[in-house]
């Protein structure tokens, strides 16, 4: 049996999702009690769907974008961005971390240029921490727009794009993110190669070594239709063992840090 990342793409009902999705924002942000979110709106494909069923959910005025470049942002992502925020009549601040990444070069003595994911991950940490001034001086929550297949394979930041409250699309596969922006009339932006835009010429597929058509597949085999992995690996090949380390490797960024318990009777309040 071939498997055909269309079989991904319908494995769900988009309206219910659609659904499904907004009552969890409405109901999370009503019981943290606060007036609504921050959101990092990058041009891309999972903050633009996130930011519109955060609109959907809670009204344009309880919904606020922030755009913040570095020197590896395309103005093609600043347009994108401008026009996602003015479809969904949104308030959009313009944030340039610069001035902090570099802050952070000449501040750091074993700053190492040439090491590109330490040097890259900087700038989703100095986004993290911006969204959070905003959090806390508008009584907002940060919300995050990691999707399923970057929670799985651990494709993102620690504390960084990784920092966020909650994650309403986190269990929609990338290639079901892209299905729903065209749904939410976002078609153009599911057409742009996702990266997280950290060096130069980077993008997620060829960072990750594969297209996200082939790494959902293998996901969704593994994950949701429990496929063995011999199986798999016999269907799919080397890319499963490449899907698997990362999963394994990464598993740690989805818990809250570890300690040993020296309290073994505990209480719910
Ligand atoms: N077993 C363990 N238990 C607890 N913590 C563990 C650990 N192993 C490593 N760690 C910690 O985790 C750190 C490594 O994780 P991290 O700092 O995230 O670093 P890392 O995973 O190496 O880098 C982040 C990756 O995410 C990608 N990214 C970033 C931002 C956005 C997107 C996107 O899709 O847009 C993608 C980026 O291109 C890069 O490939 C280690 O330095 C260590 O501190
Ligand atoms: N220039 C930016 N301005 C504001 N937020 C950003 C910027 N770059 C990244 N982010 C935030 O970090 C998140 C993670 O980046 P990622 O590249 O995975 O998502 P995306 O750009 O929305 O989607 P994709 O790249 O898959 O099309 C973004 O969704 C966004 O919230
Ligand atoms: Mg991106």
């Amino acid at each position: 049996m071939f498997m055909d990342y269309r079989i991904v793409v319908d494995a769900i009902d988009y309206e219910k999702a659609r659904l499904i999705i907004t009552s969890f924002i409405k109901e999370y942000v009503a019981g943290a009690g606060v007036n609504g979110v921050v959101i990092g709106l990058s041009g891309g494909v999972d903050s633009t769907v996130t930011a519109a069923l955060a609109v959907e959910a809670l009204g344009s005025g309880r919904v606020l974008g922030l755009f913040m470049p570095s020197i590896y942002t395309p103005k093609e992502d600043e347009k994108d961005a401008i026009e996602v925020a003015n479809r969904l009549g949104i308030r959009l601040i313009k944030v340039d971390i610069m001035p902090i990444v570099e802050a952070y070069a000449k501040s750091i003595p074993d700053y190492s240029p040439d090491d590109r994911v330490s040097v890259g991950n900087i700038m989703p940490r100095v986004r993290m921490s911006i969204l959070y001034y905003y959090a806390n001086r508008y009584n907002m929550l940060v919300v995050g727009s990691g999707d399923r297949s970057e929670l799985l394979l651990g494709y993102f930041t620690k504390y960084g794009d990784g920092g966020v409250d909650f994650l309403p699309i986190g269990s929609l596969y990338k290639v079901q993110v892209r299905e729903m922006a065209r749904r939410l009339g976002f078609g153009w932006i599911s057409e742009k190669p996702s990266s997280p835009r950290l060096w130069h010429g980077h993008t997620a597929e060829g960072e990750l070594g594969a297209p996200y058509e082939v790494l959902d597949t293998v996901l969704y085999a593994i994950f949701d239709k429990k496929m063995p992995l011999d199986k798999a690996r016999e269907m799919f090949g080397e890319v499963v063992d490449l899907v698997i380390n990362r999963v394994k490797t990464n598993a740690h960024k989805l818990k809250p840090p570890p300690y040993p318990d020296l309290t073994p009777a505990r209480r719910d309040v």
